[in-house]
């Protein structure tokens, strides 16, 4: 997790290549027709976030998401609290998601947020943030289920930064199929010549060519 942490410090993002297998990125894609696993299908442009769509998992959750949730947090959650004692915080994340989810569901936030987002021509993903509600997990994670220049052309994960009193910087992260990404919700610390000071952060996903693009997103905060 070293190195997850110093490009998160340098870049504001980190790849974990391979984190499912071709298997598994083609099992999740299938689930996108089964009606039963879904809690909620949102148009984007509906609703002005950009054009394509996606849909959020009911609990329970299929097994490789809900793997992938328990186990991805325990290492982001230590990067998460050396965030929070360098924003000055006092609160600090607990060891396991489990843990973690009972503050969200005792706040109410309890509809759970892991999603599947497909992708056609023409989609695009506007610059966002998933904040859900009060209680946040300053970090996420998204996963390609399916292969650049095979499967899509176009369609590439877009995060911007936004330091203060500077303009935005943007950064085009290359994924292959299996892989993740682990960047910021929201913002993260930069270290400055007098401390640390927040820098904003959004992604989005730039305007697919051609072919047909899924990803999995893990969030680990519930919502309202
Ligand atoms: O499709 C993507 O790569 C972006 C997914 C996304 O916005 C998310 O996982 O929160
Ligand atoms: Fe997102």
């Amino acid at each position: 997790m070293n190195h997850i942490e110093a490009d998160l410090d340098a870049y504001g993002c980190a790849i974990m290549p391979r984190v499912l297998s071709t298997e598994t990125c083609a099992e999740l894609r299938a689930l996108w027709g089964d009606e039963t696993c879904f809690r909620s299908r949102i148009h984007m442009a509906r609703h002005g976030f950009g054009r394509g769509e996606y849909r959020y998992f009911s609990y329970p959750l299929p097994e490789p998401v809900a793997r992938l949730r328990n186990e991805l947090y325990p290492p982001l959650a230590t990067i998460a609290n050396m965030w929070a004692e360098r924003f000055g915080q006092r609160s600090r994340f607990p060891e396991t998601h489990a843990e973690f989810l009972d503050r969200c569901h005792v706040e109410g936030q309890v509809r759970p947020t892991p999603l599947i987002l497909r992708y056609q021509p023409g989609d695009w993903n506007a610059l966002h943030q998933d904040v859900y509600g009060p209680h946040i997990f300053p970090l996420q994670v998204a996963i390609l289920l399916s292969e650049p220049q095979r499967d899509f052309a176009g369609g590439e994960f877009v995060l911007t930064e936004q330091r203060p009193r500077m303009q935005s910087r943007a950064e085009v992260v290359p994924l292959r199929q299996g892989d993740a990404v682990v960047f910021p919700v929201r913002e993260r610390p930069v270290r400055g010549t007098r401390g640390d000071y927040r820098v904003q952060m959004r992604h989005g996903v730039s305007r697919l060519r051609s072919g047909l693009r899924f990803t999995l997103g893990i969030i680990f905060h519930d919502a309202p």
